[in-house]
């Protein structure tokens, strides 16, 4: 398993553009399933999730190619709609298989999808918003057989805004016959993309980005040409990182409003922000400020996926901050690595309540998820001495080689690999 190995301590400072959406772009993928012929989707990151997308589409035998943020993908032989198991295994994005397959074949076969482990992470609203369409579903062990002769539109009620579920109960409808309404649907950037993309699909679907999306099936798809949103995950990672290491980065081709709870935080802490169209520049001469309370929740409020990042400026702040987790159980791990590297965190049920010190201490720390592992890459840049963060496998699902953004900001940042034994 690769390391990251970062002498600490030296703030980042220069220009940065922001790669494409991993979470736009997985959906996306699967999406183009439910045209026949070549889409070609533009921007999308190098990583190993779209990787993992990229093999399963090819296993259903599509001609997928990646080079340069292009993919195209010739979906016009697909043969079959059964998703190997090792490969559903590999992360938790393979779920969104299931509406498209069962939109264009009548049927999917797929498996409980892996990912990392942040919480129990159920599939039940995606499999009652399918049900409700009309599929029979079946599950045997970890094996999910859907099955619809026809799917017809109706009214759909999620009982939490599940981004997934939304995203897939999109796919699943486009091709319904009559109308389908998602009440309560998630509200984030990425469905929004995936709306457009649908739409530039020849769909007919309204509402993405409100709570309530409206979807007139549609008798079929055509391919076509799409450039994926910026990530703003991946933006918010690099501001956070400028923060923390009292630098002042400029960031290239984001989608500034995507960032508002973000940026609003960063504000609180003290950070100077500005933004001009498409372009932000983070300020973070300073120390930051302690925020009193910090609660994840469905967009637009604070993202989950930010959570552990910003928790590593908390960590070196002026004061106490609380940081609580509403939307994975599980997704605290990082607390404990933070700790070894000087943090003073203690967690209680999903809150934890941070007392900042004026110093992080450099460490080998283990990367235990995906932002996790980013979070700590900041803690590591920012520190005093040198860290090793392993299990970076995590951080390559979602950071298009991150320690090559992070050098080109000024970071001392290596990756080594093992040398296989022969
Ligand atoms: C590829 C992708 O877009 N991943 C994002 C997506 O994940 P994902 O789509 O998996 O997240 P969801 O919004 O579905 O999950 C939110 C919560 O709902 C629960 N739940 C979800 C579905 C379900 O059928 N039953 C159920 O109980 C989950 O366990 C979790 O506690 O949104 C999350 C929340 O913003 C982000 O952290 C992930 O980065
Ligand atoms: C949790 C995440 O992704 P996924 O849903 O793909 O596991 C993430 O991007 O932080």
């Amino acid at each position: 398993m690769d390391k990251l190995v970062i002498e600490g301590g030296k703030p980042l400072s220069g220009t940065i553009a922001i790669q494409g959406a991993k979470n736009a772009a997985l959906p996306i993928l699967a999406a183009s399933l439910l045209a026949e012929g070549t889409t070609t989707l533009e921007r999308v990151p190098h990583l190993l999730d779209i990787d993992v997308m990229l093999n399963i589409l090819r296993e259903l035998g599509c001609r997928a190619e990646h080079g340069d943020g292009i993919v195209t993908l010739d979906t016009s032989s697909l043969h079959t709609s059964h998703v190997p198991e090792n490969l559903m295994k590999q992360m938790r994005s393979s779920i969104f298989l299931m509406g498209p397959l069962l939109s264009r074949f009548g049927e999917a076969q797929v498996y409980l999808p892996g990912g990392c482990a942040i919480g129990e992470r159920k599939i039940d609203l995606h499999l009652q918003g399918l049900k409700d369409l009309g599929a029979v579903i079946e599950e045997t062990g970890n094996k999910i057989i859907c099955r619809a002769d026809k799917l017809i539109g109706c009214d759909i009620h999620l009982a939490f805004p599940s981004v997934g579920a939304t995203e897939n109960i999109m796919m699943a409808a486009v091709m319904a016959e009559g109308r389908t309404t998602i009440n309560n649907a998630a509200r984030e950037p990425e469905i929004v993309d995936l709306q457009a993309f649908l739409i530039e699909m020849g769909a007919k679907i309204i509402g993405a980005g409100t709570d309530t999306i409206t979807v007139e099936g549609v008798a079929s798809l055509t391919p076509c040409k799409y450039g994926i949103i910026p990530d703003r995950i991946v933006a918010g990672t690099i501001m956070v990182a400028a923060a923390a290491t009292r630098g002042a980065v400029t960031l290239l081709d984001t989608q500034p409003t995507h960032l508002s709870s973000l940026i609003h935080v960063l504000r609180r802490a003290g950070v100077q922000i500005s933004i001009d169209d498409d372009i932000i520049r983070v300020d973070g001469a300073a120390r930051p400020k302690a925020i009193e309370r910090i609660v994840t929740s469905p967009y637009p409020a604070f993202p989950t996926d930010l959570q552990s990042q910003v928790m590593v400026l908390l960590a070196l702040a002026d004061g106490v901050s609380v940081m609580k987790e509403t939307i994975f159980e599980g997704r605290l791990k990082h607390v404990d690595e933070l700790s070894r590297m000087g943090a003073d965190i203690r967690v209680d049920m999903n809150a934890a309540f941070i007392r900042g010190v004026s110093r992080l201490y450099g460490a080998t720390v283990e990367a235990t998820d995906l932002r996790a592992g980013a979070a700590l890459v900041i803690a590591g840049l920012a520190a005093q001495g040198r860290t090793v963060v392993e299990q970076v496998h995590h951080i390559d699902r979602g950071y298009d080689r991150i320690e090559e953004m992070l050098k080109r900001l000024g970071a001392t940042i290596s990756r080594y690999s093992p040398v296989p034994n022969n």
